[in-house]
């Protein structure tokens, strides 16, 4: 039988909100972030951290600008409770940091998490218990009082043990487990109850923590459960609300962000969305959604690399090049038109006094990550004109004109399928190189002299080799022409320049100019060739000198000079 069957599940019942407000507002600032890196994250690993990779996470996270971080459960293992102990005895935690734990209503748990925090100066003790109807008939066997009364012991074991370190400042965090998966009238019953021991009304500072365990419905489902919970607690106003999803479907970013919209304060995630399963929801995407909609995040993301790197040597995980914002390839078009756009776009940014940044394909400026313009456009048998002429222009200062780029982009085209890969900005010049500038000694310049003659211009013009030079003399309106002119008599060659074009090269290129020819030779063939030089006269004539040769020109020995040899 075919166990592929969707028969076995069953869909996940609508909110009913005739009052739903949160589609229709905005996101104004960012909430308070809350990193469980060392918790959740922690808790998912094959090998979890030890304490000094929890120590370099932790500086991470510091220096990122977390205020809120869950250090662990201390409760659980050595390494967790010694890393509480290490960051307290040690004087680690900043003065605007404040360290969260977690522990279950357990009542030698919760000591066990006191007795980690001894002498701290601010901490968020964290309890939680599952409330679905699933955990509460399969994992404890309780009724829905029942598991209220767990909470209520857990909320009075968490005060009691505040009380017995008054020079602390205790905040309370309860978070009724499975949340999303439990009645919304019992999730607000429940909190209400735990509320009833902690009293936030009178001062004590409170977060309700209101977690996707597992992510079980669209987005659009959490908002509406987020905005119902904070719409029907008591005492709303006195308490936090924060969340914590996580990505079963692949949408924990979405359903917090849409959680906010409808009235959470606070979000909880972890660094590239580690965590159990497919992981927790991941602040750093979410704090890049914010910033690139103009919305300052509160975390200072710019050290990029440096984030994936101790990231991936804390928790041995690695950072998929398609990871939002932060991925190898994110910034990086390989596509045509993709490259084409982009090279429009910074061009189009140059000289402008643009305060806001509008590239296409490039949601950010990728200079704000701390990436290079190098990784934005790569080349391979997918890319187009535009972006090989923008790896040129870009790391050797060369303009191509549009009809060259177009001759070239198919020879760079050519060389990708033949050698099936990406191929190197120096592989590129490489290739430029040996098809447009390299040329045959018979058609290389030696030297030449212009004179007017009235709105003439006389051409006279050594070429080949130093051994045998040839000596060619005509009459053009430009030095151009005259060269052609010369050619025609000196050497019986009847060219036609097709396209020519010369500009000024950008600084650092070694030279000052370049010219571009392309040229169709009777009875041979055309072909392009470009030419730099210190004179730009110089590069021209010899840029029509080289595309001749390219195109297969046979210098036949003109009437007058054969008579003269003879
Ligand atoms: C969704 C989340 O991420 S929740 C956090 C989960 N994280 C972790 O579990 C990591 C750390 N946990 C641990 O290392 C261990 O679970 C420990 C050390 C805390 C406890 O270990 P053990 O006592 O051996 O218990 P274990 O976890 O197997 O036991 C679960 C027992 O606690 C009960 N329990 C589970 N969660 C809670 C809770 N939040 N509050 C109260 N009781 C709970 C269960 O019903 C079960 O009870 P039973 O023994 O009567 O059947
Ligand atoms: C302990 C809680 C907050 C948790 O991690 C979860 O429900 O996912
Ligand atoms: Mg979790």
């Amino acid at each position: 039988m075919n166990s592929f069957n969707h028969r076995r599940y069953r869909a996940f019942p609508a909110v009913h909100k005739p009052d739903r407000r949160w589609p229709n507002r905005r996101m104004h600032h960012a909430p308070t972030w809350t990193s469980v890196d060392l918790r959740d994250g922690n808790q998912a690993l094959v090998s979890p951290m030890s304490v000094a990779q929890k120590m370099e996470m932790f500086d991470l996270l510091v220096r990122m600008g977390f205020k809120e971080i869950e250090v662990g459960f201390p409760a659980a293992s050595q390494p967790d409770f010694d890393f509480v102990r290490k960051i307290i005895e040690e004087k680690r935690i900043p003065e605007d940091v404040t360290i969260q734990v977690l522990t279950q209503a357990r009542e030698n748990l919760v000591e066990r998490s006191y007795a980690a925090l001894q002498g701290v100066q601010r901490a968020i003790v964290h309890v939680y218990n599952s409330t679905s109807p699933a955990q509460r008939e399969q994992v404890f066997g309780l009724d829905k009082e029942g598991v209220k009364a767990i909470a209520v012991r857990g909320a009075e074991w968490v005060k009691a043990g505040a009380a017995r370190f008054p020079e602390t400042r205790w905040t309370f965090q309860y978070s009724p487990e499975s949340f999303s998966n439990t009645e919304l009238d019992y999730a607000v019953e429940i909190c209400e109850a735990v509320m009833s021991v902690w009293h936030p009304e009178e001062g004590q500072p409170v977060i309700l923590n209101l977690p996707a365990t597992v992510e079980s419905a669209m987005p659009n489902v959490f908002a509406d459960q987020i905005e119902w919970f904070c719409d029907h607690l008591r005492g709303r106003e006195h308490v936090k609300i924060s969340v914590h999803t996580h990505n079963d479907r692949g949408c924990a970013v979405a359903a917090a962000e849409l959680a906010v919209l409808a009235g959470a304060d606070r979000v909880e995630g972890t660094l590239f969305g580690n965590g159990e399963r497919t992981g927790n929801m991941d602040i750093l995407t979410m704090a890049m959604n914010l910033y690139s909609q103009g919305l300052d995040p509160k975390l200072d993301l710019s050290m990029g690399e440096a984030i994936s790197e101790i990231y991936t040597r804390c928790t041995g995980m690695a950072v998929s090049p398609r990871h939002p914002w932060f991925g190898e390839l994110v910034y990086t078009a390989f596509s045509g038109s993709h490259q084409d756009a982009i090279r429009k776009g910074i061009n189009h940014r140059q000289g402008q006094d643009a305060a806001v940044w509008e590239v296409p394909y490039l949601p950010i400026d990728p200079a704000d990550l701390g990436r290079n313009y190098e990784a934005v456009v790569r080349i391979n048998s997918q890319s187009g004109k535009g972006g090989v002429s923008h790896v040129l222009e870009r790391d050797y200062g060369i303009s191509l004109p549009r009809w060259l780029a177009q001759e070239f982009s198919a020879v760079v085209q050519k060389a990708t399928e033949e050698q099936s890969g990406e191929i190197t900005a120096k592989q590129i010049y490489a290739l430029f190189e040996s098809h447009f500038v390299k040329r045959n000694g018979d058609w290389q310049m030696q030297r030449y002299r212009l004179q007017r003659e009235g709105e003439k211009v006389i051409a006279s013009v050594v070429m080949g080799t130093e051994a045998h030079p040839r000596i060619l003399q005509g009459k053009g309106s430009g030095a151009v022409g005259a060269l052609v002119d010369a050619l025609i008599q000196g050497a019986g060659i009847y060219a036609e320049v097709e396209q020519f074009d010369q500009h000024a090269l950008g600084a650092g290129t070694g030279a000052r100019a370049m010219a571009c020819a392309r040229v169709s030779v009777e009875s041979a063939g055309t072909a392009s060739a470009v030419s730099f030089g210190e004179d730009t006269t110089e590069a021209a004539l010899q840029s029509v000198l080289s595309a001749i040769g390219k195109a297969g020109a046979v210098v036949r020995l003109h009437q007058n000079d054969a008579q003269k040899r003879g």
